[in-house]
């Protein structure tokens, strides 16, 4: 059986993957190339920091974070890990990727598939965003791309019912990267899914990273295990983004947040450890993960801050 579909037909008793990761323990694990699949540099340009330094460092005000650090008493990026702090400057240089003011960034959708053989071919990177029907994908590739032509967005369909995403759509920036909104699981789910993102996920060799987005309103589900999961048993590098922080006051915000991170410490291997906060109606943390997908896609070096 599918490992895709062994996880969906058995939701209630979801095996976890064991404990006890940690980035060390991942890094000797694997090589320099895989790491750099994680986005995480070998070399200075994403900041690697100590306790002391934690403390002296502030993180970018672009990321939400930075505001709720202080109501937590440990660190929600966990001490020792890899923090991606981009300087306002570089936030400035991703956000041409997104801004397209000449042909060569022109932002476009390029194809809609629910068959995985017939997605274009190409040699850019790829990054893709799933979750839960409803988790707020389509609005958030819509606030990313806002600046893009309306006939692009329009493609964007934001709904209230759960399950409108029922392809694979492909959005390009350019030359620059691919970016996949995936059909949501759980609710409304279509049929032909389980073949789709799972063959997605075996075959796609220009995707660098897989995004993998949780309501911050209802914090971790057991729907948004069927992600998890799957990004765990298929090896796939993947970023946690907590959706829709303009609906949560900040108490309910920590508790889920912190909800997601003992998921992570607890049960994740190829998770980065710094998840990423947005509202795509208060446009928050939006800035943040435009930079960080300019970077994992190789579009720029980020230097910290
Ligand atoms: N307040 C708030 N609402 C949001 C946000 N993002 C999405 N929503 C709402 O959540 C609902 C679902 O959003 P979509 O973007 O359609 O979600 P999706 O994940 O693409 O949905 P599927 O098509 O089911 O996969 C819509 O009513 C959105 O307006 C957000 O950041 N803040």
């Amino acid at each position: 059986m599918n490992k895709f579909r062994r996880l969906l037909g058995n939701q209630g008793m979801v095996v976890l993957s064991k404990p006890g990761f940690t980035w060390s323990k991942l890094s000797a694990l694997l090589s320099n190339t895989t790491l750099g699949s994680f986005g995480i540099s070998t070399s200075t340009n994403i900041q690697c920091l100590s306790a002391t330094d934690q403390k002296k460092t502030q993180l970018t005000p672009y990321n939400p974070i930075s505001e709720l650090q202080p109501f937590v008493a440990v660190p929600i990026i966990p001490e020792g890990t890899a923090s991606f702090n981009p300087a306002e400057s570089e936030i400035k240089f991703a956000s041409k990727f997104f801004t397209p003011k000449d042909e060569s960034y022109k932002i476009k959708h390029i194809k809609t598939a629910a068959e995985i053989d017939k997605l274009p071919k190409y040699d850019i990177p790829e990054v893709a965003f799933i979750g839960r029907s409803n988790v707020g994908k389509s609005s958030l590739i819509h606030t990313l791309f806002s600046k893009a032509p309306i006939t692009v967005l329009r493609k964007l369909s934001v709904s209230s019912k759960p399950g409108r995403t029922k392809a694979l759509q492909l959005y390009q920036a350019g030359g620059a990267f691919t970016l996949v909104d995936m059909p949501g699981y759980g609710h409304n789910m279509p049929s032909y899914f389980v073949n789709c993102v799972e063959t997605y996920f075996q075959k796609r060799t220009k995707l660098v990273r897989s995004f993998i987005l949780i309501d911050a309103v209802m914090g971790i589900t057991e729907t948004d295990l069927i992600g998890l999961q799957m990004m765990e048993e298929m090896v796939i590098p993947y970023v946690l983004v907590l959706t829709k922080i303009d609906k949560v006051n900040r108490h309910q915000l920590v508790r889920n947040l912190m909800s997601v991170m003992n998921y992570r410490d607890e049960h994740s291997r190829f998770c980065l450890p710094q998840p990423f906060l947005v509202s795509a109606h208060s446009g928050a943390g939006i800035e943040l993960l435009q930079t960080f997908i300019a970077y994992v896609t190789g579009n720029m070096l980020v230097t910290g801050s």
